[in-house]
């Protein structure tokens, strides 16, 4: 076909191109200056060698533009267009119906360098428009077999989630979009997008925040593919290291935990370590005993508040402030002694008013050295550099230390929130952490991923590490499952503003008309998103006494693609079908609990004991409605009891279980 051979001698140029900047980068780095900026670009070049061109658009007045995973140019001329480019915009966003410059959206699939396919779309404004942009490469992507890693969708990006993905930068962006909405992949895009159009974020950082490990590891390979290697990826609990998380708390204990309220009770528990003594405090210093009065104490705690230091800062100031004090009084009696020549005895003073063997000695201990005549006479006042030494001398002391840190203790964390540590515990040991006045590394950039199931002190631990609330968040209220998570974005930092995504390209509209019921008849408010497709498979659900013996068989019975088996409680489960917990993603049978299987998708899934997931956790209803609709094609049930009312739906099938 000429149209292929044709894009096949522009690919060619492409690659070429491609090598000799790879060339050039490993140059570099082997002459090894900005090791750093030659490694990204290399890895940045390794990245993009699958489907480095995959579009091209025609444009009004012959004008061509390939567009690809990266911007190539050949001398001044842009040989292919990076997707994220303005230029590049047209592609995503072009209909038949607002065509722009737009006369041909070309698709161009390649394997390995050779062109395979080469798909047109004539934007007619007369013809007719589904709103779909590239339906077939749309499709062939949205059915394809599952991995257990999710792939970018550069190539078939569509418009709704365009626009976000080149939303603003600035301020808190939240995009809210049911199950398979494409929420996630969006996130990804945007940080990629930002990455290319803002330069700084490079450097000061973009850290993307997921539900678990095994989701983290689920999308690790989307943006190295998108040619971004420098983001951190993370889960709450992760973004405090070295604590570690051994308990488990019930889920009304987590809820509490979670709650705002907390952060001023840990700043009460942090202001309680602070203590005014109703005595005088004798305080001892080479021989010498000063007192510290209540009062001074008092005064020295209150100006430390008022600077509105973290604590450990804070205890500095107050230590300086009782030393400045103690300075005060220990120099009052030395003066005292030095001017005294009526032969009385004062405190620790000769009686002849010399100086006194404790007060020489406090004095060279501040490193005050009395000249020649002044050591067995009156001395005139201490001036200002003698008593900077003397403070200087007290704050060193190891004695006086231990008087005021009596006071005003150092802390740590620990001290304030005591382990063993839940998941909900890290939070609040962060937020003991800032009241101490530990710094934390801050980002330029967060993006929140299952940003429903955030606790309101998840969110101040998030917003600590993203000072200029540079974000965005994406998430479903319908999907809650943790006890502190949220029913709506009340909690997200202020202002922000909302997107939707409203098209599901997992889920096929036979499950999602199922999955809808259980929404409506939980979640009134919200609306299901509209399905891209169907799979002409209806779900099924089937009674079984013996859960595991149909499981088992259905496992046995399985040969398209990846399926997962979603259950309230893995272990029995695991061991009866011999399926590995944690779950390994890439296995051809996956075992999962609700709580797992959040963000995932599988070609496949069987939820065993539906009406167990409606009463094993705090949020029930969201939790089988996040099961139902991780497939993207078969559903089906198992159920031991009655089948619950929300699934009455279901087709029913009949399956005889070889051990029951
Ligand atoms: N424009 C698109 N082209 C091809 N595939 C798409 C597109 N948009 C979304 N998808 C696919 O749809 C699936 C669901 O996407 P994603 O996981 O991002 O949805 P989500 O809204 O985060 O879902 P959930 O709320 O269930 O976690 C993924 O396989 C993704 O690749």
């Amino acid at each position: 076909m000429p149209e292929i051979a044709a894009e096949q001698d522009h690919v060619n140029v492409l690659y070429a191109r491609l090598d000799a900047l790879r060339e050039e980068a490993a140059a570099a780095l082997a002459r090894g200056h900005a090791p750093d900026v030659w490694q990204a670009e290399v890895a940045r070049l390794a990245a993009v060698e699958d489907g480095l061109c995959f579009g091209r658009l025609d444009l009004t007045g012959g004008r061509r533009v390939h567009i690809g995973r990266l911007g190539l140019f050949e001398k001044d001329e842009a040989l292919l267009v990076d997707w994220r480019a303005p230029a590049a915009r047209p592609f995503y966003t072009a209909t038949a119906a607002e065509p722009g410059e737009v006369v041909r959206r070309r698709r161009i699939t390649t394997r390995g360098r050779t062109v395979v396919a080469v798909d047109d779309e004539l934007l007619d404004p007369d013809g007719p428009s589904d709103g779909l942009v590239g339906e077939a490469a749309l499709l062939a992507a949205v059915t394809a077999e599952r991995t257990g890693r999710m792939r970018d969708i550069v190539t078939t990006l569509q418009a709704e989630q365009d626009r976000i993905i080149r939303d603003d930068a600035r301020g808190v962006l939240v995009v809210e979009g049911g199950p398979g909405t494409g929420k996630t992949a969006v996130a990804l895009h945007r940080v990629a997008y930002l990455l290319y159009t803002h330069e700084h974020l490079r450097t000061r950082g973009v850290l993307v925040i997921g539900p678990s490990r095994v989701f983290l590891d689920y999308i690790g390979q989307v943006l190295p593919g998108l040619g971004e290697n420098r983001v951190v990826t993370a889960t709450v609990p992760d973004l405090l290291p070295g604590v570690a998380v051994t308990r488990a708390d019930s889920a009304a204990e987590a809820a509490r935990k979670g709650r705002a309220d907390m952060a001023s009770r840990l700043a009460e528990a942090v202001r309680a370590t602070v203590r005014v003594p109703e005595e005088p405090v004798d305080v001892e210093f080479e021989q010498q005993v000063l007192r510290l009065d209540p009062a001074v104490v008092r005064r020295a705690v209150r100006k430390a508040r008022e600077t509105g230091l973290p604590h450990n800062q804070a205890r500095e100031v107050f230590h300086r402030a009782v030393v400045t004090t103690l300075t005060g009084e220990l120099v009052d009696r030395m003066e005292a002694v030095a001017f005294t020549e009526t032969g009385e005895a004062l405190d620790g003073g000769s009686a002849d008013g010399r100086l006194g063997e404790a007060e020489l000695q406090a004095l060279a201990a501040a490193g005050v050295v009395l000249g020649p005549d002044e050591d067995d006479g009156p001395r005139a006042l201490l001036d200002e550099l003698d008593r900077q030494a003397l403070r200087t001398a007290l704050l060193g002391d190891a004695g006086v230390r231990d008087v005021l840190d009596e006071l005003w203790p150092p802390l740590a964390p620990a001290e304030v929130v005591e382990g063993p540590w839940s998941a909900a515990d890290v939070p609040l040991l962060d937020e003991a952490a800032a009241l101490i006045g530990e710094s934390v590394p801050v980002f330029g950039y967060v993006v929140v991923d299952e940003a429903q199931e955030l606790s309101e002190m998840d969110w101040r631990m998030l917003v600590r590490r993203c000072p200029s609330r540079s974000m965005t968040i994406v998430g479903d209220p319908a999907q809650t499952g943790s006890a502190a998570g949220a029913a709506s974005w009340d909690r997200v930092p202020r202002p922000h503003r909302l997107a939707e995504l409203t098209v599901s390209y997992r889920t096929p509209v036979e499950i999602m008309e199922v999955a809808a019921e259980l929404l409506a008849t939980h979640h009134p408010e919200l609306r299901p998103p509209v399905s891209v497709r169907a799979s002409g498979k209806p779900p099924w659900r089937q009674a079984a006494a013996d859960v595991p013996g149909v499981l088992a068989e259905l496992v046995d019975e399985h040969t398209e693609g990846q399926v997962a088996i979603i259950a309230p409680e893995t272990r029995e489960l695991a061991a009866a079908l011999s399926l590995s917990v944690p779950p390994d993603l890439t296995a051809k049978v996956v075992l999962l609990t609700p709580a797992e299987a959040k963000g995932l998708e599988f070609d496949s899934v069987v939820i065993a004991d539906p009406a167990a997931v409606l009463a094993a956790g705090p949020h029930g209803p969201n939790d089988l409605y996040v099961a139902m609709t991780r497939a993207t094609q078969r559903l089906g049930v198992v159920h031991p009891g009655p089948v619950p009312r929300e699934l009455r739906s279901l087709t029913e099938r009949r399956v005889s279980s070889r051990r029951s």
